[in-house]
């Protein structure tokens, strides 16, 4: 399984973009906003995961609501699956709990589950399966 991504929630994508361009990485292309999850999205590569920087685009999303609550900073960690079904259904067996009995839509059309931050131990845990598949 590989990192996929490390998401940090901020308000304001330039200033939370400062710290990495410091460090000499650039945008992975354009913006993207991924509507369903109500964040605009800019991504930085790192070897084979991605630094991906949240900005909520309304204010009933999960990421604003994250805000107001602990301001910005880290929100959460992404692994990378081969299939994404297979892998709810096996850790639903051992007593996992997912925030959606479905995935959802995720950045580059990828599909995307969470896991209760409970279950991770205080942290948010995504699983990501990519479009076109990429080895987990
Ligand atoms: C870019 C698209 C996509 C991708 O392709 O990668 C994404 O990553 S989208 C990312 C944004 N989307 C999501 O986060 C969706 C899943 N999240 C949620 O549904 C909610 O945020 C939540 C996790 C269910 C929490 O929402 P809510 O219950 O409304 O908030 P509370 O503030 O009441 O939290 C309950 C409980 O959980 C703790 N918490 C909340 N968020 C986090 C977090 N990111 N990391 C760690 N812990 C978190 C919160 O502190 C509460 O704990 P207690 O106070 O102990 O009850
Ligand atoms: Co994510």
């Amino acid at each position: 399984m590989l990192l996929d991504h490390v998401a940090i929630a901020t308000p304001d994508l330039e200033a939370g973009s400062a710290p990495y361009v410091a460090l000499g990485l650039h945008p992975e292309g354009p913006d993207e906003v991924v509507e369903g999850q109500g964040v605009r999205v800019r991504a930085f590569q790192v070897g084979e995961t991605l630094i991906e920087l949240l900005m909520p685009t309304r204010e009933d999303s999960p990421v604003a609501g994250f805000l107001a609550r602990r301001g910005p900073g880290l929100h959460h960690t992404a692994y990378r699956v081969a299939d994404l079904d297979a892998e709810m259904a096996r850790l639903r067996a051992d007593g996992a709990r997912f925030l959606s009995d479905v995935p959802a839509p995720g950045r580059a059309g990828s599909r995307v589950a969470f896991l209760h931050p409970k279950w991770g131990e205080g942290t948010l845990i995504e699983l990501v399966e990519h479009a076109l598949g990429g080895h987990a």
